[in-house]
């Protein structure tokens, strides 16, 4: 795997060409690239298998969303990044990246925070082709991203497992497809259960890495984490949480 940027990410290829490419596939306007939905919990309730005190899980939920966040809206395929939050903190934080904020209201748990993100996507681009991406992916990289979402289907709805192989980092859903998910435990089978198609593509570690322990969280450091993450684990280290 090549050495992670020092500085952050800089989109790379230019132009981004898919975001101007629209088609009519007859029912819909397809609209190309991809509109991410990203999920996150109100920072002091995230992360509660890590163990570590409050101040230090809230401070990585926030580092892990903010590392994600900036390799999506990297990454050439994402036309854009619409966080579910209503986490004030989080969502300062990740509009200053460039990623729109949606309130996870009423809240009413992980997917229907995904429905809503999806369904306000949809509302402003109905041919979006859009993906639910889980906000703790902090050793995620754009370019393995971007070989994820080419591996989607060009109709329907595609998940990518998640490292343990148990549940999913990643769904998509096809301009005309409902996002429908079902994340949550063991979400691998269900998302292959309720049809959609299982993705497959090779080298795409960073985007399977999701990060709820600390043997998950070595797991990612050693695949390397991004900025945010490694300062906060760098701070963790020396303090008692
Ligand atoms: N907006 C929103 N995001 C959620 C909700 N529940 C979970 N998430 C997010 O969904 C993603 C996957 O959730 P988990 O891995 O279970 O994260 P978590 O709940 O912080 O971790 P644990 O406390 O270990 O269960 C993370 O990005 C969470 O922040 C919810 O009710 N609303
Ligand atoms: C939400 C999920 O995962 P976890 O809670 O294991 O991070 C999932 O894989 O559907």
């Amino acid at each position: 795997m090549c050495p992670r940027p020092s500085g952050g990410f800089a989109r790379a290829g230019g132009a981004e060409p898919g975001r101007r490419a629209r088609r009519d596939n007859g029912a819909v306007t397809v609209d190309a690239g991809w509109s991410l939905v990203v999920p996150l919990k109100p920072l002091p309730l995230a992360k509660t298998r890590l163990t570590a005190g409050a101040a230090v899980r809230a401070e990585l939920a926030l580092a892990f969303a903010v590392d994600t966040v900036s390799a999506a809206l990297a990454c050439r395929a994402v036309r854009d990044v619409t966080v579910v939050t209503d986490d004030p903190a989080a969502g300062a934080a990740l509009a200053a990246l460039g990623a729109r904020i949606v309130a996870d209201t009423p809240a009413d748990g992980l997917n229907a925070a995904l429905a809503h993100g999806a369904a306000a996507v949809r509302a402003r681009r109905p041919g979006a082709p859009v993906a639910a991406l889980n906000a703790d992916l902090p050793a995620l990289r754009p370019a393995e991203l971007a070989v994820a979402l080419a591996a989607a289907p060009e109709a329907g709805r595609g998940f990518l497992a998640d490292a343990d192989g148990v549940g999913t980092t990643l769904l998509t859903a096809a301009p005309g497809a409902d996002l429908a998910p079902a994340f949550g435990g063991a979400s691998r089978a269900r998302h292959r259960a309720s049809g959609a198609v299982e993705l497959t593509p090779a080298g795409v570690e960073s985007v399977r890495r999701d990060v709820d322990t600390r043997a998950n969280l070595d797991a990612a450091l050693a695949l390397g984490v991004g900025p945010r993450t490694a300062a906060a684990v760098r701070t963790s280290a020396a303090s008692p949480g």
